[in-house]
């Protein structure tokens, strides 16, 4: 079921709504109907017009569903009055997201951030959900349950969120610690619309296992690998948690830690399925959510991957569109074609040499290893030797100044603060 207000382009309209099957196939629901209703404004009380609900309560009994979704945010009484006329469950897409997040969440972390979410999506619900319960028992004998039971479980589901926000607060710093014990090592975050390819480009770039599926929602959980990219570049590389059109706003803010990750990336890597046919705005969704998380002043480099699937046309086009719409650096890659991430790890080696840091190091001169890498990496200003030990002012990117760190008998004897 949609009704898109704004978008009046008809084709985007499908696209939203093969989305939504997607999600419902991920959600394990099968598709049995599709009712559409152009608005000009959706009514308060059943947000589609009254005659269209009584053609979807005739879908409704003449498919056999047992369960109506709209693509659309639906009010907490909207949702009940059209559960009253079709008789059926209703579910809105945000809600459909949170059903999937819980099916799908692993890490306790995870399972704790859509708990709360889902948590706070009810509790202004919950009156609807006991009249439903109560009705759908037959409500013979069984009479939905008076103000005080629900005045209990709102006091119980407010205790609940408390207790998990305070958990999920302790995960956020014992995460933060591990961070800063991670200080100086240059970290990129992969970022982007869901299903783009993001897990891909990592097991890809890592040589790890990494979990890929196509499904929707894949990743739940920030993993992070490192990533050699040759000549003795490191780094940190964070996969991260997809985004979608109409994100629960409850779920963005509970998965703020997850995506604490991203914050402290020194480049943000916007991974886009180039093959999409919707690409242009799953790109303005993500930097929308990017923009909601004020995350949208990191450096970003867009990875427009997928690229087997297109025809030369058309990433021509797609580099026009690019040349003439956005300053940001992009590369052309395919996670599937291991010699097109060259570009990629010279995207990023490029963005690890722009963060130098001018540092005076004193480091034992038979350690050719630790000077040869101060010789590739950095630019050296200065060079003493002193025999046993050679001191040098060198202009280091973060990344290596964080290894030189732990190799023994070398001393940084001032800088690396900047
Ligand atoms: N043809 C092609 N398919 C790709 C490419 N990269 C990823 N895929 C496929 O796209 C699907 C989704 O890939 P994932 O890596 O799981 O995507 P993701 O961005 O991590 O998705 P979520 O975790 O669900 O947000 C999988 O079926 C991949 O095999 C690519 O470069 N080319
Ligand atoms: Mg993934």
């Amino acid at each position: 079921m949609s009704a898109p207000p704004r978008e009046l382009d008809p084709r985007i309209a499908e696209e939203h709504l093969e989305e939504l099957a997607r999600l419902t196939d991920t959600a394990g629901g099968q598709v049995t109907a599709v009712v559409r209703q152009r608005l000009d404004s959706p009514s308060p009380k059943t947000f589609i017009g009254q005659g269209k609900a009584e053609e979807l309560k005739q879908v409704v009994e003449s498919s056999g569903a047992d369960l109506v979704i709209f693509d659309e945010e639906l009010s907490p009484a909207q949702g009940k009055n059209l559960e009253q006329v079709t008789g059926v469950r209703v579910m809105d897409r945000p809600e459909l997201i949170l059903d999937i997040f819980a099916t799908r969440a692993r890490s306790k972390e995870a399972r704790m951030q859509v708990e709360l979410a889902q948590l706070e999506y009810l509790l202004p619900r919950l009156k609807r959900m006991w009249s439903h319960l109560s009705r759908t028992r037959g409500g013979i004998g069984l009479r939905g349950p008076g103000e005080t039971q629900l005045e209990t479980d709102r006091r119980l589901i407010g205790t609940r969120i408390a207790d998990l926000r305070k958990k999920l607060r302790d995960v956020a710093r014992a995460r933060e610690i591990q961070r800063q014990s991670r200080q100086g090592e240059f970290r990129a975050a992969l970022v982007g619309y869901t299903n783009a390819g993001k897990s891909s480009l990592l097991r890809a770039l890592s040589g790890s296992e990494v979990f890929v599926e196509d499904r929707l929602f894949a990743t739940l959980d920030s993993t992070t690998r490192t990533v050699e990219l040759g000549d003795g570049y490191d780094m940190l590389v964070t996969d991260t948690v997809g985004f979608i059109r109409k994100l629960p706003h409850h779920l963005v803010a509970s998965f703020r830690s997850t995506l604490e990750e991203a914050r402290e990336a020194d480049v943000l890597l916007h991974v886009i399925d180039s093959s999409h046919p919707d690409r242009e705005e799953q790109e303005e969704v993500v930097a929308e959510v990017l923009a909601d998380l004020e995350l949208d002043d990191r450096p970003q480099v867009l990875v427009y991957n997928k690229i087997d699937r297109l025809t030369h046309a058309e990433e021509s086009a797609i580099k026009d569109r690019i040349r003439a719409f956005s300053s940001r650096p992009a590369v052309f890659v395919s996670a599937h074609q291991p010699e097109t991430l060259g570009r990629l790890r010279d995207a990023l080696k490029a963005r690890m040499r722009a963060r130098l840091h001018k540092v005076r190091i004193e480091l034992p001169a038979r350690d050719g290893e630790a000077l040869a890498l101060l010789y590739r990496q950095g630019e050296v200003i200065e060079r003493d030797d002193r025999g046993a030990t050679i001191e040098v002012v060198v202009r280091v990117p973060d990344a290596l100044l964080g290894r030189l760190r732990q190799r023994p008998g070398l001393v940084l004897v001032e800088g690396g603060e900047e």
